[in-house]
């Protein structure tokens, strides 16, 4: 028997069980869709069937519609592939039915899944169970009528805040709010659900549809208020997409001229923004997030993680500090090391103060927090590290220190401890050199705040063994991070890749383009702030700390400035004592410092690359080029030197660890959107111009040439290529 299907079992109480059956997450595939429709045909057609439960199996509802459909209609431009879920399945099949449909939810309702919920009469879920509309971060609108209907079960302003943020809530809060009518144990989930089903059908319980409902979307003039303020909202937190207002142009339809008429907006405007190119660049990141986890000769030779029971951090500054908060937040204990009591104790300190900072922003509870806090402990010395299972090391980038440490813990540690750094930037090989562990020897590059940033770097050696690899992935993924594994490296695959970045933009200014500029220029690409703000966020000790790893790793095509160094002499330090090339205020948006000028001045008289003396005039176009392309430049190299396993890999990492634009597809797959020629052209120009920096890899050459996306790894082996010969 197929495993994608569609059930049905009618019991002696005359209600028939739906079942959806599509493993994992019980996606609305073409046969479930299907299979919807013919089993709730032969519902209605029993005459022993009064009622219907919808649910689905392995204690999931429904994970949404099956991306891998809009990935298809992308690639053929065929909207016709689309199933219509709205009218033909949810209103006609399942609402407008003459027999009535609870929804019995297990796990999670999410997307199209909650919307066939929403189209059921009553719904009853589990307390924890997740449920939530988050199709405007895949670039598309609730396309099964949950514009419609999740206003008026929940109202408007909650409605609006789930849709725009893409916000999960837990069942046993949306009963608060309406969105569920009655919360059951997983063991009583069925048996209350036919039950209310019954009552249903017997006018014992309230026939309701959601989709008449209007008494949650309070007056026409509160509705447009509280409209407006989402539109405002939209414009702010997404100002280069358009599926956030298309949304609300949907639901504004419904609020003036009824729900039926809000479902055929929300239609349009689904199948008008599945082809646009900010949708296709979230689908593909979609996909290649999943794709992470898949990694050859790990994840593929059946090994399974070892139990990661305790974990010791040496070091606690800023980056021991949030990964430990990360690491208690969800359940394991840590020892925390540091060399002196003091140190321990700001350590200690810093930790409190992210858990209160994720309390007041409502990521998580008190209680939470006070359940966390016991699982950390302080120690000065190497004693408890006999039962941990893994030590990760998060001090100062110094060789020698941190050589020193891998010996000792060599010695303290049980022989199955995994070995871990959180360097940036050093060699594994290296940090390793007085160990003889280099099987266990494995990178967990955390991104600053660790507590908060998505992306685990793991980066491993040509020794690093499978096992220490698999568990690290999986303490990332307990800890909720998204891992991706990557080679061994100056800078590893992020920092590696992003280099230039900084290096461009300061180049720039001593060609003399505004400093300003080009961090508005950058943001409004998409980048949620520009490189030289993101330098006084970042601290500038981290730029000079690196900064020679990389000139001496990437000889030749490094670019020197010495603006930071002048900004530290000028006693500016940036974010950290509130003056850097921005004026950090508290409680105040960081504000240009036109008093900055001097040093920039100084920096440019030093540095005297500007043609003829003169500021080279640019456009903001021109300016984004030379920022990006020398990246993706450096993204070629890493490509080619398979420092990822596959590029859709670079495109998470930029992503998730250098906030590259989502909706952009991540770096590799925006410049194959740009094109590898028109990359590679301008490079060659700007090679003339500026000198090597600029210079194209091979990898990019030879795909310009061929004129060959820059994601085609294996050019040779690829059908396209092929072809041509
Ligand atoms: C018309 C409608 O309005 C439009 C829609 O419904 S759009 C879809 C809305 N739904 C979503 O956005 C949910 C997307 N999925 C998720 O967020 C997460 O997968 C999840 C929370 C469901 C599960 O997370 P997790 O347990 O970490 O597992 P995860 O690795 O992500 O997914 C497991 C597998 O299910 C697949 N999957 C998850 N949701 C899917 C979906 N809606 N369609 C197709 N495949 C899906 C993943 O691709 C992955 O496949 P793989 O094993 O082959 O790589």
């Amino acid at each position: 028997m197929a495993a994608v299907r569609v059930t049905m079992d009618v019991g002696s109480d005359a209600v028939a069980v739906i079942t959806i059956r599509n493993p994992p997450v019980n996606a609305l595939a073409l046969p479930i869709v299907a299979g919807l429709k013919e089993k709730y045909a032969e519902a209605m057609s029993r005459s022993d069937v009064k009622a219907i439960v919808l649910t689905g199996e392995g204690g999931k509802f429904c994970g949404g519609l099956d991306i891998n459909i809009f990935a298809a209609v992308q690639k053929t431009g065929d909207l016709s592939m689309l199933p219509d879920t709205s009218v033909e399945l949810v209103v006609n099949v399942i609402e407008d039915a003459p027999k009535p449909s609870v929804a019995a939810i297990q796990g999670l309702a999410l997307g199209g899944g909650l919307e066939l919920a929403m189209g059921c009469h009553a719904r009853v879920s589990t307390p924890e169970a997740q449920l939530a509309l988050p199709e405007l971060a895949l670039g598309v609108v609730p396309g099964m009528g949950g514009t419609q209907r999740l206003p008026r079960l929940v109202g408007l302003p909650k409605a609006i805040e789930m849709l725009l943020l893409s916000k999960s809530s837990i069942a046993k809060e949306g009963k608060e709010y309406g969105l569920v009518d009655a919360i059951a144990s997983p063991e009583d989930l069925l048996k209350t659900s036919r039950l209310w089903a019954l009552e249903i059908a017997e006018q014992r319980k309230p026939w309701i549809i959601s989709l008449h409902r209007t008494d949650r979307l309070g007056s026409l003039s509160e509705a447009f208020e509280t409209l407006t303020a989402g539109r405002q909202q939209a414009k702010r937190i997404a100002p280069n997409v358009p599926q956030h207002q298309a949304c609300l142009d949907a639901i504004e339809e419904g609020i003036n001229f009824g729900g039926y008429a809000g479902l055929l907006k929300e239609a349009k405007v689904s199948k008008e923004l599945i082809c646009s190119s900010t949708t296709k660049g979230l689908i593909h990141v979609f996909f290649a997030q999943r794709a992470t986890s898949k990694v050859p000769n790990v994840t593929d030779v059946g090994i399974r993680p070892r139990k990661i029971k305790r974990v010791a951090i040496i070091g606690v500054g800023l980056m021991g500090s949030g990964i430990a908060t990360a690491l208690i937040l969800n359940n394991t204990p840590v020892f925390l090391k540091e060399i002196d009591s003091n140190l321990l104790q700001k350590g200690l300190k810093m930790i409190e103060a992210n858990l209160q900072s994720l309390v007041k922003k409502g990521s998580f509870t008190i209680e939470k927090m006070n359940k966390a806090l016991p699982l950390l402990t302080g120690v000065l010395d190497y004693s408890e590290f006999k039962n941990v299972d893994m030590v990760i090391e998060a001090v100062v980038e110094k060789v020698s220190l941190k050589q020193s440490i891998f010996a000792e813990i060599e010695k303290a540690c049980p022989p199955h401890c995994i070995f871990a750094t959180n360097t940036s930037t050093i060699d594994l090989h290296i940090v390793g050199e007085k160990t003889h562990s280099q099987d266990r020897i494995i990178g967990a590059h955390f991104f600053s705040p660790a507590h908060v940033m998505p992306l685990l770097e793991i980066v491993r050696t040509d020794k690093t063994s499978p096992q220490v690899i698999l568990d690290l992935m999986t303490v990332g993924k307990t800890i909720k991070k998204v891992p991706v594994v990557v080679g061994n490296c100056t800078g590893f695959a992020v920092n590696r890749t992003f280099f230039p970045y900084t290096q461009a933009a300061q180049f720039l200014v001593n060609l003399g383009v505004d400093l300003f500029r080009i961090d508005r220029v950058v943001s409004s690409f998409g980048m949620p702030m520009g490189p030289f703000q993101l330098q006084d966020v970042s601290g500038y000790e981290v730029a000079l700390a690196v900064k020679d790893f990389f000139a001496t790793s990437f000889r030749g095509r490094t670019l020197e400035s010495e603006l930071v160094g002048l900004m530290v002499k000028h006693g500016r330090n940036g974010k950290n004592n509130g003056k850097g090339y921005y004026i950090y205020e508290r409680g105040q948006n960081p504000k240009p410092d036109s008093s900055v000028q001097p040093i920039i001045e100084e920096c440019r008289r030093r540095a005297n690359v500007m043609p003829g003396g003169k500021p080279v005039t640019l456009s903001d176009q021109e300016v984004l080029e030379m920022i990006f392309f020398p990246v993706v430049n450096e993204a070629c190299r890493v490509l080619a030197e398979g420092v990822v396993i596959q590029a859709s890999d670079l495109d998470v990492a930029s992503v998730l660890g250098m906030s590259f634009p989502n909706y952009r597809g991540g770096i590799v797959y925006w410049a194959d959107s740009v094109g590898s020629s028109s990359i590679y052209e301008k490079l060659n120009k700007w090679t003339e111009l500026y000198g090597n920096f600029f210079k194209p890899s091979p990898y990019l050459e030879e795909r310009a040439m061929k004129g060959l996306p820059l994601s085609m790894l294996h050019v040779a082996e690829s059908p396209q290529m092929k072809a041509r010969m």
